[in-house]
């Protein structure tokens, strides 16, 4: 039976459940679940705490695990990414008080609170700064006003949390992060794995594009899959009237108007736009 790790709670659990569902995997039905088995699907799935996923997946004891690429790195456990996920998405940054500093070369000396503190000592590491890290399990941005650092190291998403903090970003990201599938290091894929993967493939092109159908003018037809040219290359169908071509392609969905006002601007009529329930590429 595949063994698959999943935040138990936190930002990335509540997106990992709905992926996992649209998957058509077995989700909790209640949230102090920690073991369901879909033994539809010869799957159990490990309820756990985010921070812990790659710990579990690294020592091999479960096959694959849904957490966040700034967890993976931080745990520096054996473990490795086979594939974002495309929620969950953040940086990591230093901030502090307005002012402070403009990149990481000033902390030399400083104290820096954080609760990715494997994060911030390779940072610091790597651009050759000696400062002190203060480790906190979390709401770090408070610990500049309190005083027990100079500076924080923290996930931002909106920066709202910052903000509020008073505090102000500075120097480029340490990282970009995303929720991602990840296994132990080093490890061939099962074939259950192949399965799991193309299942979430499918959930991910599912969201990310929609199915677009028009009518074109034949002599037009070129240019019209020029505007819409589909994964591979759209399906373009004969109609009763000679002078028509029905055309079917899958279409980003962020470009969904823009397509179809162009496609609109060129001839095409009839233009119709449908979700992709689940699809296998
Ligand atoms: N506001 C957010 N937006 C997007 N991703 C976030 C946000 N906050 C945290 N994350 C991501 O979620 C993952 C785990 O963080 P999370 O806050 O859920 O765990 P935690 O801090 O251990 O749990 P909790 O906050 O419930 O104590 C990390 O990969 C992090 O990048
Ligand atoms: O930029 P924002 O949109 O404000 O999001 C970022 C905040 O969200 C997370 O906090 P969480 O609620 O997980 O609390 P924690 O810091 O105690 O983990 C993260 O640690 C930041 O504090
Ligand atoms: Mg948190």
């Amino acid at each position: 039976m595949l063994k698959v790790a999943v935040p138990n709670k936190g930002a990335l659990s509540e997106s990992a459940a709905a992926m996992l569902r649209e998957a058509g995997y077995r989700g909790r039905r209640e949230s102090k679940e920690l073991v369901v088995r879909d033994t539809d699907h010869d799957v159990e799935f490990f309820f756990l705490r985010p921070r812990d996923i790659a710990i579990y997946v690294g020592a091999g004891t479960l096959d694959v695990g849904l957490t966040g690429r700034d967890l993976l790195l931080d745990s520096a456990s054996p473990a490795e990414e086979v594939l974002a996920l495309g929620f969950g998405g953040s940086t990591f940054r230093y901030a502090s008080l307005p002012g402070f500093a403009a990149d990481v070369t000033e902390l030399a000396g400083r104290r820096i609170a954080t609760s990715f503190a494997g994060l911030v000592e390779a940072d610091l590491e790597r651009h050759g700064v000696e400062a002190s890290v203060v480790k906190l399990d979390g709401a770090v941005e408070t610990a500049v006003t309190l005083g027990v650092a100079d500076a924080i190291a923290d996930v931002v998403e909106t920066g709202t949390s910052m903000r509020n903090a008073g505090l102000e970003v500075f120097g480029e990201p340490i990282m970009t992060s995303e929720a991602v599938l990840i296994r132990p290091a080093e490890r061939e894929d099962s074939a259950a794995v192949d399965v799991l993967v193309r299942r979430l493939e499918g959930v991910l092109t599912a969201r990310h594009y929609v199915m677009m159908d028009y009518d074109i003018r034949v002599e037009l037809v070129e240019q019209a899959c020029a505007l819409t040219p589909g994964l591979e290359s759209p399906t373009v169908s004969p109609l009763h009237d000679k002078g028509y071509v029905a055309v079917r392609s899958m279409v980003p969905r962020k470009r969904t108007n823009q397509v179809m006002d162009d496609l609109y601007d060129l001839g095409a009529r009839a233009i119709l736009v449908t979700d992709i329930a689940a699809c296998r590429i």
